[in-house]
């Protein structure tokens, strides 16, 4: 990809695509890869807008390279998020420009001396605060733990373009694309959920308070570290943004289940079956042995219902199922509509931690949970089918 794209006459995009990386945080998978986005204004001052994961940096330099004059200075580093992926070339680039100033706000530096060090210049900013470049100049805009403690955003105010950081962020590389406007944004909204869900979808209420201090700043383009730089709808990715962190949901059920040998994953197939002749129009099976937390999860953040299922396993949830538990439990799950089912041999133990996920919660059973015992029987599936109905009924009164 070229670098230097100009977001306006002197402020320009460059960052990386990374396709090599399996694992974001070592953990969420990264099919369609992840762009590191950094961006530099130039001016009397020049200032890099954030870093790139380490691994990237010979790209970013060279990026800087090609746009300033050879011995021409970077007199600030922005730091809006210290999470490594950002940050990576922090070190190098204190190396590269000595002269360079670090801005961040107390919690940045408290991060920055634990990560790297002692450095000598350092400005320390607080909402509101200015700071001048010349023609262009910066203010700040704290949004904290949104996703980590530091985390804060910088409006360059003469072209009214807001640095976000994580928020409105994506999976998925800039594929030649930089902006909203290049796409179809239909074919990016699954990518941007799982970014959110997985990444920062623990932070509703951060990002609904966010949301509200945005309304009074005035912002025509929104450039995150992530994806797409939103210069024509930014009020598409704010209107997600509300949606996702307000847990609204579509009308669509999730059934998320785990199975060893069948039984279990026979009562999550007469489930759907049952939805969909109950009029639900979307559902979504999925085997968590075989589909990774990350997509279920962003599925959960889209559709009102979800029904869980899981054999008993050592007296307890079976494994990928007890995963993906936790981590709604971890992530604050509510406003969804709740199902449960499962099947036992002896004492059980899948749907008795079903409920007890339930109550942890707090989410509405629509249904008594139901666990069949050996296999499932004619008497298990018709409860199987009320489990559906009293689900479809409930989705759909809720459009
Ligand atoms: C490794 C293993 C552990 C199990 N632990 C329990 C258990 O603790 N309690 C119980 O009632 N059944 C237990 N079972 C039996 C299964 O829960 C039961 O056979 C269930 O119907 C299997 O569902 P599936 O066909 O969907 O895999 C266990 C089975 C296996 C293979």
């Amino acid at each position: 990809m070229n670098h230097g794209i100009k977001l306006s006459q002197h402020i320009f995009w460059i960052g990386v695509n990374d396709r090599r990386t399996h694992l974001f945080e070592n953990l969420w998978p990264l099919d369609k890869g992840i762009s590191y986005n950094a961006y530099l204004i130039r001016d009397k001052k020049n200032v890099l807008i954030d870093t790139v994961e380490i691994g990237h940096v010979e790209s970013y330099f060279d990026a800087i390279d090609e746009i300033l004059e050879s011995g021409e200075n970077v007199d600030y580093l922005v730091i809006n998020h210290m999470e490594p992926d950002h940050s990576g070339a922090l070190k190098l680039i204190t190396q590269r420009y000595p002269d360079i100033t670090l801005v961040g706000n107390k919690n940045t530096f408290k991060f920055v001396r634990g990560f790297f060090g002692d450095f000598k210049r350092i400005l320390e900013v607080v909402e509101g605060d200015t700071l001048d470049l010349g023609d262009h100049s910066l203010t700040f805009v704290m949004t904290p733990m949104l996703h980590w403690p530091e985390t804060m955003m910088t409006l360059e105010t003469k072209n009214q373009i807001l640095f976000t950081g994580d928020v409105f962020g994506s999976f998925g590389t800039l594929d030649g694309v930089l902006f909203d406007d290049e796409v179809n944004l239909d074919d990016w909204e699954p990518e941007q959920r799982r970014y959110y869900s997985n990444i920062v979808g623990k932070y509703v209420k951060q990002t609904q308070r966010a949301l509200e201090k945005l309304k009074t700043v005035n912002v025509r383009m929104f450039a995150p570290t992530h994806g797409l730089i939103w210069r024509q709808h930014p009020d598409h990715i704010v209107n997600l943004y509300d949606r996702w962190s307000r847990l609204d949901g579509d009308p669509g059920v999730v059934i998320a289940y785990g199975s060893m040998y069948g039984r279990t994953e026979r009562m999550a197939e007469y489930i759907a079956r049952e939805l969909i002749l109950a009029g639900i129009r979307h559902v979504k099976v999925y085997d968590a042995s075989k589909t990774h937390l990350s997509y279920i999860l962003s599925d959960i953040w889209k559709y009102r219902g979800l029904i869980i299922g899981s054999p008993a396993y050592n007296n307890r949830l079976f494994p990928t199922i007890e995963a993906l538990t936790i981590k709604l439990e971890q992530l604050h799950i509510k406003n969804r509509l709740l199902g449960l089912f499962g099947t036992a041999t002896w004492s059980g133990g899948g749907v008795k931690n079903l409920i007890r996920f339930a109550e942890t919660t707090g989410l509405e059973m629509v249904h008594p949970p139901h666990e069949a015992k050996y296999r499932p029987l004619e008497k298990d599936y018709e409860i199987c089918r009320d489990i559906a109905g009293r689900m479809a009924t409930r989705v759909k009164n809720d459009e």
